[in-house]
């Protein structure tokens, strides 16, 4: 459904997007975590024909995103990273005339457009218009139209930020849904437990390349050990053996069994032990490729 080749975008002599390059089926659900500024919204806007790249190719439901721009627009629905639905339009309106857009007849669109507003708890508030709806309300509007649209591939770009505990599981609930219809979902975003708990696939990209691209389950495998002893405080007790992660004044030990612990230090150092997940992946990963030379650019 989604094939990357060599994909790169560059700014001037700075390249947001490079040597991208992989390949998702239908009905797959793709997490793609990375820090700010990693190439994830770049890398998103390529695949929905709304910018062009630099170098590489780029398929989406089998038609080139350059060459066949006018057939990826019809086989997919995005919701862009901090997009708002029109204003002066109702919840109702708004994906009722999404679906006619996208050439549902209007029988069909006023009873996909009732289906999905009630799925998104929006039914109540169908008839008010979205500039008095609140930011995670105007959100699940624009989730609602483009789960309606049944799209091929779907991509959501940071999707629940800030979004309340109900609105999230909406969203959860709507990712899930799509999957099983046979779309393909993209999905960006920067809870990694998200990510963990929808994703069949998880692509880590930092810096504009992939750090790697894998089932959750199979990265936090590549986490050293089994459990994260988290210290926090100046004067925390030391771990023995096993990996060691320091950010800030918290230090993380990766072992292979918890560690029996004392009585907890005086000066008030906090510890938790946890089974190690896939933030520990990024945790990791995130940093080690470094700043590229423009030399070769
Ligand atoms: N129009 C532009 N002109 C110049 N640089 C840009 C432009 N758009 C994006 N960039 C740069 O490209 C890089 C990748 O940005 P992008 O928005 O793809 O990151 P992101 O992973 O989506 O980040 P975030 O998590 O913060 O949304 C950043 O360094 C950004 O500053």
């Amino acid at each position: 459904m989604i094939v990357c080749e060599g994909l790169g975008r560059r700014y001037g002599d700075y390249w947001a997007l490079r040597y991208v390059s992989f390949e998702v089926g239908r009905g797959v659900v793709l997490g793609v975590l990375g820090p700010n500024g990693a190439g994830k919204t770049t890398m998103v806007r390529i695949l929905t024909t709304e910018l062009m790249p630099s170098e590489g190719k780029a398929f989406v439901a089998g038609f080139d995103v350059i060459k066949e721009a006018e057939k990826v627009r019809r086989a997919v629905a995005a919701v862009p990273q901090e997009s708002r639905p029109i204003d002066f339009l109702t919840p109702y309106e708004f994906v009722l005339s999404y679906l006619l857009l996208r050439g549902y007849s209007l029988r069909e669109a006023r009873r996909k457009t009732a289906e999905a507003l009630k799925e998104f708890g929006l039914w109540e508030t169908r008839n008010k218009e979205v500039d008095a709806l609140s930011g995670g309300m105007k959100r699940r509007v624009l989730v609602a139209a483009v789960f309606a649209s049944d799209a091929d591939v779907v991509f959501l770009d940071e999707p629940t930020t800030g979004l309340d505990v109900y609105s999230r599981r909406l969203v959860w609930n709507a990712v899930s849904e799509l999957k099983r219809r046979g779309s393909t979902v993209v999905l960006t975003t920067h809870y990694v437990e998200e990510a963990a708990a929808l994703s069949d696939v998880v692509l880590v990209i930092n810096k504009g390349r992939v750090v790697d691209l894998a089932p959750p389950d199979r990265l936090v495998e590549k986490v050293p050990g089994k459990y994260v002893v988290e210290v926090y405080g100046k004067d925390g007790l030391a771990v023995e053996g096993g990996a060691v992660l320091k950010i800030g004044d918290r230090l993380l030990y990766y072992v292979d069994a918890p560690p029996k612990l004392g009585e907890p230090s005086k000066d008030g150092a906090k510890i938790v032990i946890r089974p190690k997940s896939l933030e520990d992946f990024v945790l990791f990963n995130i940093g080690l490729i470094e700043e590229e030379s423009h030399e070769d650019d």
